[in-house]
């Protein structure tokens, strides 16, 4: 039976694996810093992902990649609304705002965003209200420590699925207490958020933990720095390896990807689902 997942008007199809492409309107995004700044910029780029298979665009104002500095509500704000009007007004797109700032939560939602991404999994201060009150699906994610410091000295006094595994169930059941129906999370192990590589290897072999948690699995492993550091690869050279891991990540249980290469994961992700789910029907 199809999971189908109320984004606000839409809904998204959760029976297969689906790609989230990844809008970053900020100037000091990794990896593709400050090309998106402009409105019309975003635009473009959103219209191709959802040309090449996108099921949702992301659109984050707030770098969170290591060693990032904090931007003002406002600052976020004149970043994020622009782009989620027209993403939502223009391309009826399914969007999703990467915030864990309450006001962001509801100016997006109010201007018809479908879903809320949050690397701090609600944690802020009167996050978890604002997310209730948009009635919108919200993913949380594990993160230890802050995007400043984070990568200084990751270390966790238990193996890391475990430490993962047990912080999402505490949130999840965090948001259940506060009235926020477990049909509208997802989660997400957070890679290269205060890990390792070590950790972030770890935490992709042993991502059949978190299945136990029974909520939709969203995974961002996209150019990120466990690619470079296993490969020796730029991040502009990072695709290959992250294919490999998309595809690991879908054998693992994950059903949304965040990446920036929609067109490429699109096909790793559909051959990888064609063999998983041959023969299900005639179980
Ligand atoms: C904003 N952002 C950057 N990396 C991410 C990841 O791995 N997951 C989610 N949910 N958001 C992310």
């Amino acid at each position: 039976s199809p999971t189908w997942l109320p984004c606000g008007r839409h809904r998204l199809d959760l029976s297969y694996p689906r790609v989230m492409g990844i809008l970053n309107v900020t100037p000091d995004s990794f990896s593709d810093g400050g090309h998106h700044i402009a409105v019309d910029d975003a635009l473009r780029h959103a219209e191709r992902m959802l040309a090449e298979g996108a099921a949702i665009i992301d659109v984050g104002g707030e770098s969170t990649r290591p060693g990032s500095q904090p931007v003002t509500t406002q600052q976020e704000l004149d970043r994020v609304a622009p782009v989620v009007e027209r993403l939502v007004c223009e391309l009826d797109a399914l969007v999703s705002v990467d915030t864990s700032n309450p006001d962001v939560m509801r100016q997006a939602a109010a201007l018809g965003a479908g879903m809320i991404n949050d690397v701090r999994a609600l944690q802020r201060e009167g996050a978890l209200e604002a997310a209730l009150g948009t009635g919108l699906p919200v993913c949380l994610m594990h993160m230890q420590g802050e995007p400043q410091d984070m990568q200084q000295a990751p270390r966790y006094d238990e193996p890391i699925e475990e430490a993962v595994h047990g912080f999402l169930a505490a949130r999840v059941a965090a948001c259940e207490a506060a009235g926020l129906r477990r049909e509208r999370l997802l989660i997400d192990p957070g890679f290269g958020f205060g890990k390792t590589v070590e950790h972030n290897l770890r935490l992709l072999k042993r991502m059949e933990r978190l299945a136990e948690l029974e909520l939709p699995l969203l995974v961002g492993l996209s150019r990120k720095s466990l690619i470079g550091k296993v490969l020796g690869r730029p991040v502009e050279e990072r695709l290959s390896g992250g294919l490999a891991l998309a595809s690991l990540a879908v054998e693992r249980g994950a059903r949304i990807l965040r990446v920036h290469d929609v067109g490429p994961v699109m096909d790793a992700v559909n051959m990888t689902w064609a063999v998983l789910r041959e023969g299900c029907e005639h179980d």
